[in-house]
């Protein structure tokens, strides 16, 4: 299991000015933990955080998580850094099936990980909303991750060219990576057992249902 992190002072700048600098490093920790407490109960203890970020890093010793420090890269920073851990993995533990997932996500259920380890023979990718990916469970370490602008129909193409049977799967809970303030909306909908929930909740964020353009109408109270 691999989650990629980029730092908690640059992160989710989508967020910015709706949330400050603080409030922005608050959710991701409080993202990372609600991701961390589901996958552990279901028994997935073997995740590696990757980042260049010293506090991340510390942070996720706290959260007794392994972790991985990638190289400063020129550009392309999250698909060196997968590829990175990647190695790393492929070193350090035998033959491992990789699973990658985003720090953003707070609302992957225990269905999702049950989902997964009843399939793990597949190649599977869930898509995200806005045509990225929010999980990637690959068996052929070969694969190269394509993070970034329409990913999800990037890793498709490389499946096909590389004759991988691909298992899209599709969940509403994991289609949704937190990344605008409309994202922070569903989340006070459909997260209230989350503790990214509890955060905003207590930071006076809101949700109204919004008969215009955008579906949701998130404030502060
Ligand atoms: N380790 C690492 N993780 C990254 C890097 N860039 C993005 N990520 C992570 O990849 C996942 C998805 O990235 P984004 O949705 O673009 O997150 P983000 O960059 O914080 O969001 P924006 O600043 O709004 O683009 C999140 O878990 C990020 O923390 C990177 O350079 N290195
Ligand atoms: C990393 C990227 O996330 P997005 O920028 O689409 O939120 C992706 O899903 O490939």
């Amino acid at each position: 299991m691999i989650i990629p992190v980029s730092s908690f002072i640059t992160s989710k700048t989508r967020l910015s000015p709706f949330l400050s600098v603080d409030e922005r490093s608050n959710l991701l920790r409080c993202m990372l933990k609600d991701i961390i407490e589901t996958l552990k109960s279901e028994d997935i203890s073997d995740i590696v955080i990757t980042s260049k970020d010293d506090d991340v890093l510390s942070y996720a010793k706290s959260l007794n998580l392994d972790v991985f420090k990638e190289s400063e890269h020129e550009c392309d920073f999250l698909n060196l850094a997968l590829l990175e851990t990647i190695e790393y993995i492929k070193q350090t533990k035998t033959d491992s099936q990789i699973l990658i997932l985003p720090a953003d996500i707070p609302l992957i259920s225990t269905e999702n990980i049950q989902y997964i380890k009843s399939h793990f023979k597949d190649f599977i990718i869930a898509p995200s909303r806005g045509g990225g990916t929010n999980l990637l469970y690959i068996s052929d370490h070969e694969f190269i991750p394509e993070f970034g602008e329409f990913s999800f129909f990037k890793h498709q193409i490389q499946a096909k060219k590389r004759e991988i049977p691909l298992n899209i799967y599709d969940s509403f809970f994991l289609s949704l990576d937190i990344n605008t303030p409309e994202d922070l909306g569903e989340l006070m909908l459909h997260g209230k057992m989350t503790q990214t929930y509890n955060y905003l909740d207590k930071i006076n964020i809101k949700v109204k249902n919004n008969h215009g353009k955008e579906r949701l109408n998130v404030y502060r109270k």
